[in-house]
């Protein structure tokens, strides 16, 4: 069991989600970057609002923290419907999935985090309300128990998952609408940085806001959390501003690098690079060497590593590249069977 918090897990705990949500977008014109993505939903959502009709159901993929929940929220004030929230994991029986489909009014939003956790039975309800707008619940138990007809308003359901794979295909394809939510780019970053300074009434100079912008490996949950630390080393620094020096200050304590790389990336890295000759190595293996859950390197580790172009997945397995080398300050070794 790792005991040390890691400063850049995407996942987030109570503390944190309620300060997430005073920072939490509004509005698409809050909402920064994905673009594409937004230009597309307005398009869609202005559609439905010309029509009357509810919004087409929405997947959502993308690793945690890129503002999957944040955009639920966002297309629920720009459709003008209430948004109800609840996670495949929550939803245990038929029952609470009929339940929460019964308080909905025309319309509205129902959101479900971690779509892909939902039991199966769940699930196969869902089809029917999501394609016709009914579901058919069994009443009653032994001899007497027989199916009951419950109509339900139009509605929109919003699914957010970390990987397209996780979903069968009959689910999925009763998405209208599924977009694939991509990291940031270090302006937009900057952008989320400055916004939520504003918000906390910090003062930050260009230059830090740019500095944490380019360690947050692309995820604004991870900026938002970085700032958060930074202010307290700025603060007990005596500085009145935050810039460069205290964010690097901050970001070496807590174990975060140039390039955002955390203990735990490195020591992937490292793991690899000195026990497995740079790889191929299996996931499984790599998270045992390293003391970590299978799941924490391959959903918190291994996207970012893989996207910053220091691992490469091969049919035999991971395997570094030399980026990891010089990123470490290793030596690469030259001989032929390496890439
Ligand atoms: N586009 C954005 N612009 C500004 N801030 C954002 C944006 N996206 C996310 N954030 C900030 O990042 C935080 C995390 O976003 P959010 O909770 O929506 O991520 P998520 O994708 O739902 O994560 P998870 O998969 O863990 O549920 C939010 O509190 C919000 O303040
Ligand atoms: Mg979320």
């Amino acid at each position: 069991m790792n005991v040390e918090k890691r400063i850049i897990t995407q996942d987030s705990d109570d503390e944190e989600r309620s300060f997430e949500q005073t920072l939490r977008p509004q509005t698409f014109a809050q909402y920064i970057g994905q673009s594409e993505l937004k230009r597309s939903l307005r398009v869609y959502i202005e559609a439905a609002k010309q029509r009357e009709e509810s919004l087409d159901h929405v997947l959502l993929f993308g690793p945690p923290g890129l503002g999957k929940t944040t955009l639920a929220t966002v297309i629920a004030n720009e459709m003008g419907v209430h948004l109800k929230t609840t996670s495949g994991p929550a939803i245990e029986k038929s029952g609470d999935l009929a339940a929460l489909l019964n308080e909905l009014e025309p319309g509205d939003i129902l959101f479900i985090d971690e779509i892909h956790r939902l039991p199966k039975a769940v699930e196969e309800m869902l089809y029917s309300a999501m394609e016709d707008f009914y579901i058919d619940i069994v009443v009653g138990q032994g001899p007497t128990a027989h199916p009951v007809h419950f109509a339900l308003p139009p509605f929109t359901l919003i699914g957010a998952t970390t990987r397209a794979g996780l979903l069968d295909a009959p689910f999925r394809n009763r998405f209208g609408i599924v977009e694939h939510m991509n990291y940031y780019q270090t302006t937009e970053l900057e952008q989320i940085v400055k916004r939520s300074a504003q918000i906390f009434q910090t003062k930050i100079q260009p230059e830090g806001a740019h500095e944490i912008a380019l360690r947050s490996r692309g995820t604004p949950r991870i900026a938002n959390r970085l700032l958060k630390r930074v202010r307290d080393f700025a603060q007990v620094l005596g500085k009145e501003e935050i810039d460069v020096a205290s964010v690097d200050q901050a970001l070496m304590a807590l174990g975060v690098d140039s390039e955002g790389l955390d203990r735990t990336d490195r020591k992937i890295l490292a793991t690899m690079i000195d026990f497995y000759n740079g790889g191929p190595v299996g996931l499984n293996t790599l998270a045992a060497n390293i003391g970590e859950e299978t799941e924490t390197v391959a959903e918190m580790c291994e996207p970012y590593l893989l996207q910053s172009g220091y691992l490469k997945r091969t049919a035999r397995g991971r395997m570094v590249t030399q980026a990891a080398y010089q990123h470490l300050g290793r030596p690469y070794p030259q001989d032929e069977t390496k890439p």
